[in-house]
Parts: C-alpha cells; structure tokens; sequence
C-alpha cells in the first residue's frame, strides 16, 4: 500500500499492434526454497511464538516478513508496520474478506514495541517479481490467461462490499507448491467499503487521491472517491504493464498537486474514447467499458472478462504459473529496516524508545486513520 508515484515495473517502449517476443528484463535471482529455510537469528515476534526467516515484501509502511510459526513450524507472512495508518483498514478488510478464494487467510493481529503485525497466510511470487524472474514481460496471451482469476476476485471483494483501491502488479501474487496457478490480491491497505449501513451505495464525494499513481484511474486524479469502475481501470493498467503495453503518463512527474493531478487526468483519458492510450483493441474496449460505468454502478464482469477471452487453442495451450513453486523472493532491506527488526532480536534487552512511544501515542491518535 502506498500513496506514491509507483516506480514498480519497467519502462516498455511504445504500444504494439501485432503480439511480439517481450524484451529480456533483469532476472531476480533471490529465491529462498521453503523445504531449505533455516533461521541464524533470534528474531522473534509475537511474544517470542514467531521465528523470522527473511523479508519477502517492503512498501510503504514497512515490511513483510516470513516466518515459522514455533507451536506448529507452520509458515506464515508477517507483515509489520510502524504506526500506519491503514492497519485498522486493513484488518477489517481482512475480516470482512474470511473466506474469499485469491484473499490470503488472515490468522491473527498484534502489536509489539509500536509495530502492528498481521499474520497472513503465506503465498509466493509477485506479479511483478514474476515477470523480472521471467526476464521479460508477458505476452498477451499469458496476461489475459490471468484475467479470469483477476477478475473473479475483484467480484468477490467488491461482493462483500468494499473496493481494492490499489490494484496493481505487486498486488497480485501466485499461490504457493500445488496453489501455484492460482493468484491472490494482496495488500488491503486502502481498501475501503462503498455501501452505507442500509446497503445503499454511498454517495459521490470527493478525497485527497491515494494508491499507486502508475495504475490509478483517471476519476482518481480528479479526487472523486473510489468506486467499482476504479478497481476496473487499475486493472486494465496493471495488465497493460505487465504485457509491455506502454503506459503514456510512465515518465510524468509525480503529481504533487490539482494541477499536476488533472494533467493525469488529461492523459489518462486518452482522448473522448481512449484511444490515445493505446491501440491493442482489448485494452481499448476495456478501458471504454470502464469509462462508461456509472459512479455506483455494478459492472458487468463477465462480460469484461469476455473483452480478453483465449481461443480454445490458446486456452489449453497456455500456461502461467511460476518456475519454481515452492519458492519465495527475498527482498532486499535498507539499513534503517535491518535496525528495526534488531529491536525484536530476543538477545537484546528491549527497551521503548522515545521514539516508539511517539509513534504508539501517533497511532493511537483520532487522527490517524485519515
Ligand atoms: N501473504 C503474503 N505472502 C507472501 N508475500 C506477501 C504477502 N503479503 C505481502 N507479500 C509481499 O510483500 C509485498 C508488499 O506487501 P504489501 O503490498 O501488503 O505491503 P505495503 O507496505 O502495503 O506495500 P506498498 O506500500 O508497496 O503498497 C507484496 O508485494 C508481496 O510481494
């Protein structure tokens, strides 16, 4: 989760009609096989029940972490936090979304020394980490395959009244071992609901924009609040990033006020139908699908599913799931990151610094979940 101007994926060079081999990207090479981890630290979270393995997210707020659950030697996903503010938004996400297929399992929640942790259930690669393990973008074909999987969960959160607001590469991720061609949505941090307590949809109002600036809809720029359409049109971004489809406003400065924000907009329009984004016609036709939704208006998944269908041939022949499925990414930490998990390291003597109980007392503050 990040209110941000996203650096994530690669510049990809012009749109293209015809389906070419995608470049080669640099590959990542940082893969911890499950059945091979063993832990050289006491880095212990959870009132000492959580060994740390390695960090396999960073973002925003913090990182994520894997580790080994030391009742069952279970593996989990931790992500940790300092004071952030979307942590009450996300539990709840996670608890309004117990049971959605592609939302990984939500085990438990704590907070220690001003972190607030969520125990998730594990899963692996990212989509934007699979595409530079692949060393190139996708072909059209291997996106749109995704597409169902995609769109099946955006209608399940969106069933369960909330909107994702911020869909993007790095929020998807494939499962884990015999999971492995299933995807998952990540990161709930922005999430929030769109119908009021009769189940009416709330009205159109207006907010700060927030969410990746890369993928976020053009309605977004104007601050109009999120709605079903958005999650929509991230998507539509988030696919074109991923099979080399250039996104025109990549190299725009990020925008730092209404101005900026509304030439965003300007471009992210693309002209009265679009059509200056790009030329692949399934982008095209989604994008004005999505253009034509209503604020509250529930869109029709499945035919926007229908915009990306394989043939039959493509369809059995196609496959996308990673190459190593038992493995999970290391991610690399800043100084500053590797300090704050020294804080939990069970050797040291812990103390609350000054500035811990300052973030605790942020945290606790009204304030804090705007
Ligand atoms: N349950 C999980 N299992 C495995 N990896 C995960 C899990 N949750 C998150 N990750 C990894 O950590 C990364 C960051 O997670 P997440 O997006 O939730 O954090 P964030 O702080 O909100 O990030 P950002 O600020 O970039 O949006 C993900 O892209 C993914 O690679």
């Amino acid at each position: 989760m990040g209110s941000k101007a996203s650096t994530e994926g690669e510049n990809t060079g012009e749109a293209e009609k015809t389906e070419t081999v995608p470049t080669p990207l640099p590959r990542l090479k940082n893969a911890i096989a499950l059945n091979q981890i063993t832990h050289a630290n006491d880095i212990r979270f959870g009132n000492g029940r959580f060994v740390y393995m390695d960090a396999i997210g960073r973002g925003g707020f913090g990182i994520v972490a894997m580790v080994v659950d030391t009742d069952t030697s279970n593996p989990y996903a931790m992500k940790m936090e300092r004071c952030a503010v979307s942590y009450k938004n996300e539990v709840e996400a996670y608890e309004k979304l117990m049971g959605v297929q592609g939302v990984p399992k939500f085990y438990s929640t704590f907070r220690e020394q001003g972190f607030t942790f969520l125990q998730l259930e594990l899963v692996g690669i990212n989509l934007l980490q699979f595409v530079r393990a692949k060393g190139r973008k996708l072909r059209r074909t291997e996106a749109f395959k995704l597409v169902p999987q995609m769109i099946d969960i955006l209608e399940q959160i969106h069933e369960r009244g909330l909107v994702h607001a911020d869909i993007k590469p790095a929020n998807f991720a494939f499962g884990l071992g015999s999971e492995c061609n299933r995807l998952y949505m990540l990161d709930f941090g922005f999430t929030s609901p769109f119908l009021d307590s009769d189940g009416e949809h709330l009205e159109a109002t207006t907010r700060p924009p927030r969410g990746t600036v890369l993928y976020m809809s053009a309605n977004q720029h104007l601050s109009i609040y999120n709605s079903r359409r958005d999650d929509l049109e991230s998507l539509v971004y988030t696919l074109m990033d991923i099979c080399k489809v250039s996104l025109p406003w990549r190299n725009l400065q990020a925008p730092t006020n209404r101005c900026a924000h509304h030439a965003y907009f300007d471009i992210k329009q693309g002209g009265t139908d679009g059509s200056k984004i790009c030329d692949v016609p399934e982008f095209k036709k989604a994008l004005m699908m999505c253009r034509a939704l209503e604020y509250d208006e529930k869109p029709n998944y499945e035919k926007f599913k229908r915009v990306f269908e394989l043939n039959i041939v493509q369809a059995a022949t196609v496959s996308v799931k990673p190459d190593l499925p038992d493995q999970v990414y290391r991610c690399n930490l800043r100084r500053e990151e590797e300090e704050v998990l020294l804080k939990f390291d069970i050797n040291k003597e812990v103390t609350e610094t000054a500035e811990i109980a300052e973030l605790i007392e942020l945290d606790n503050s009204p304030d804090a979940e705007d």
